[in-house]
């Protein structure tokens, strides 16, 4: 008897046992999946919560993985599906508005920037001057330096029987003597008398406009949107008129140098007609009020008769609008007697009323100032030192002499 009550008892603890075991596997199954791979797919976006969701049994979701939970954007737009139609799109931040540095004084600022001219040509002439002797051999050594800075012929030649003859003429030759006396001539060269302001002002009722010309590659964009600066700097509102249609970029890159100083870009598409964006941006000009309208054209091979052609036509266009104020021709400082033929050509397709001088720094060249002007009997009004967005100044000759030769 006790043998079968013992038998009874072990086939009820085993009977208990395995079925235990059956339970507790059944619920490992029911766990959760586990984590799906790193690429899932979504297929609907989770309901839209609902009144008394509280109190319903939880919904097992698949588990999400890192990148899901880290995008809340994609995450709000799935949770919503009216969000994925009518999307909030946030306006980009205004570009912040700068404040160019004021216009005086720039060159004095920038000075250092004529370090090559001023070694080689000021220093150098200086130098010179100092000899002991002044034989044949060195006047011919001044002339040489000279010429070799790009003053051209018949200055240089000026300036060296000046130089000879007030020589001869100073009894003692100081080094303080020198100085005073290369500074006279050379500021007797670059001529005081010019009036280097560049006009923004019409006379009349409406925008001063002022036209960019010159060869590609020179500068004019960056020289369009650098003078935008410098005339903002000088309390004046500027319309920037892309006419460049035909370098792709040129628009983008005036219109950058635009927004950086609130100036607002006309501009066209691409290929367009120059007259016409440039006739556009003057009439902008003048329905918004602005005191001047500045126009970028594209660069032009001044060996090329239609080209050049075409750049009248958009010079007699805006001038339905009323006379152009100034038309400054770009040159880049360091092309030489290259700069010298552009500027012939130019003006004989349009009147330049002033030029820009890019790239003055870093070139031995400075003396190119002394022969564009000589060239075209008009004035140097601005001069770039560098490619940063206030490196263009107005040009100051005793200030550019100073730069030259040392207070
Ligand atoms: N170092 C130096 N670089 C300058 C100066 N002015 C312009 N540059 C550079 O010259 C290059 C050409 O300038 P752009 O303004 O694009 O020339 P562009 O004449 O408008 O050229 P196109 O549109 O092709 O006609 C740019 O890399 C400018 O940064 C300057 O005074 N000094």
């Amino acid at each position: 008897m006790d043998i079968l009550i013992l038998a009874v008892v072990i086939a009820l603890v085993a009977v208990g046992a395995i079925s235990g075991l059956v339970v507790s596997s059944r619920k490992k199954k029911q766990l959760p999946p586990t984590a799906p791979s790193s690429t899932p797919t979504i297929t609907a976006p989770p309901a839209e919560p609902q009144v008394g969701e509280d109190a319903a049994p939880t919904v097992e979701e698949p588990r999400r993985t890192i990148e899901e939970v880290g995008l809340p954007d994609a995450e709000a737009a799935l949770a919503s599906p009216a969000a994925v139609e009518d999307p909030v799109v946030e306006a980009p931040p205004a570009p912040a508005i700068e404040v160019p540095e004021p216009t005086a004084g720039r060159l004095v600022r920038l000075r250092a920037r004529l370090a090559r001219s001023q070694n080689s040509l000021g220093k150098g002439l200086l130098t010179l001057l100092s000899r002991e002797h002044l034989d044949e051999d060195t006047w011919e050594e001044i002339e040489e330096t000279l010429l070799v800075a790009d003053v051209g012929v018949v200055p240089t030649q000026e300036l060296v029987d000046r130089l000879r003859e007030r020589v001869k003429v100073l009894g003692t030759r100081t080094p303080a003597d020198l100085r005073a006396l290369l500074k006279e001539e050379l500021l007797t060269l670059l001529g005081t008398d010019f009036d280097r302001a560049v006009k923004t002002e019409s006379g009349e009722d409406t925008p001063g406009v002022i036209m960019v010309v010159g060869v590609n590659g020179t500068g004019k964009t960056t020289t369009t949107g650098k003078l935008a600066r410098v005339l903002v700097a000088d309390g004046r509102s500027v319309v920037l008129g892309a006419a460049d249609t035909f370098r792709a970029a040129a628009a983008d890159q005036l219109q950058t140098w635009g927004d950086r100083v609130g100036a607002r870009t006309v501009r066209g598409p691409e290929g367009g007609d120059p007259a016409s964006i440039a006739y556009d941006a003057v009439k902008e000009g003048i329905a918004e009020g602005a005191d001047v309208v500045l126009i970028d054209t594209a660069g032009r091979l001044h060996t090329k008769t239609g080209l050049m052609d075409e750049l009248g036509k958009v010079k007699r266009v805006v001038e339905k609008h009323g006379p152009l104020d100034e038309i400054l021709l770009v040159l880049d400082a360091t092309t030489g007697q290259n700069g010298l033929t552009q500027a012939r050509v130019f003006a004989e397709v349009v009147d330049i009323t002033g030029i820009v001088l890019t790239k003055l720094d870093g070139t031995a060249k400075g003396g190119i100032v002394v022969a564009v002007q000589r060239e075209l009997g008009v004035p140097v009004k601005l001069i770039g030192l560098g490619e940063g967005p206030d490196d263009l100044a107005p040009f100051e000759p005793e200030a550019f002499v100073d730069a030259l030769i040392g207070d």
